[in-house]
């Protein structure tokens, strides 16, 4: 593959991930394990272009992916075609640690839950980019978003590695141009397109969670 081909590949574009989003869910509003972890995967490569000061949170995120697409492409990959299919499958078969940590450190129960939580950030923080001006700060916005959401299950020292992070975050108008979308106008209104297909994919894992008591896995 030829340079300049590989550096596309890497290149993130948010319709890209938009369209991920739109392939998540099916009509009977489940939610396809490829599509989602294809959405990460994107989200990946523009963390990645932001610099190595985000290297250990897209580290994080490239394991636990990793973990999920090995699931996928398994023996029982079948059982993991969808969100309801793994818990379903994993319950059934005690493949799931649901108390302590034991012999199922990487169930994808417990990894997907993980960005899940990270999931919530990127809805806030994505619906706090469209609604932002040109003077506000990505880093208020991002830390904002985090203090909602993700820091509530992270320790002390993550929680200061990831508020150090935030404040080496491009402005605004670098942020929108790293998107790929083109004019500032265009970057909102295909946030506004992103954000309810996010919300609505969050909504249903977090009830399909609850029902089945799996949101504090260890
Ligand atoms: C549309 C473009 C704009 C937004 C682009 C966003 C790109 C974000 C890409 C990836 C987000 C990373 C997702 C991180 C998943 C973290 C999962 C997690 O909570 N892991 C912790 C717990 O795992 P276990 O130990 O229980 O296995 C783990 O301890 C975390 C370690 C790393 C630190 C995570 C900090 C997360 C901060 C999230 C904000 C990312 C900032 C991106 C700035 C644009």
């Amino acid at each position: 593959m030829a340079g300049s081909e590989a550096a596309d590949e890497q290149k993130f574009c948010l319709q890209e991930v938009l369209d991920t989003y739109r392939l998540c869910l099916s009509p009977e509003k489940e939610v396809y394990l490829e599509h989602y972890v294809a959405g990460w995967r994107g989200l990946v490569k523009f963390l990645n272009s932001l610099g190595s000061v985000f290297g250990f949170i897209s580290k994080d995120a490239v394991t636990k992916i990793q973990i999920l697409v090995a699931l996928l492409n398994g023996e029982n990959g079948s059982q993991y075609s969808t969100l309801q299919s793994m818990v379903k499958y994993e319950l059934d078969n005690g493949l799931v640690d649901l108390t302590k940590r034991g012999p199922h450190p990487d169930s994808g129960c417990r990894t997907l839950l993980r960005l899940h939580r990270a999931l919530r950030w990127l809805e806030l923080f994505l619906e706090r980019l469209r609604v932002s001006t040109e003077d506000s700060k990505t880093s208020a916005l991002c830390a904002e978003a985090y203090n909602e959401s993700l820091a509530q299950h992270h320790p002390w020292v993550v929680r200061k590695a990831a508020g150090m992070a935030f404040l080496v975050l491009p402005g605004r108008p670098t942020f929108f141009e790293v998107m790929n979308v083109g004019p500032p106008e265009q970057v909102v209104s295909m946030l506004g397109e992103a954000v309810p297909l996010i919300s609505e994919v969050y909504k249903i894992t977090e009830e399909l969670y609850a029902e089945h008591n799996l949101l504090d896995l260890p």
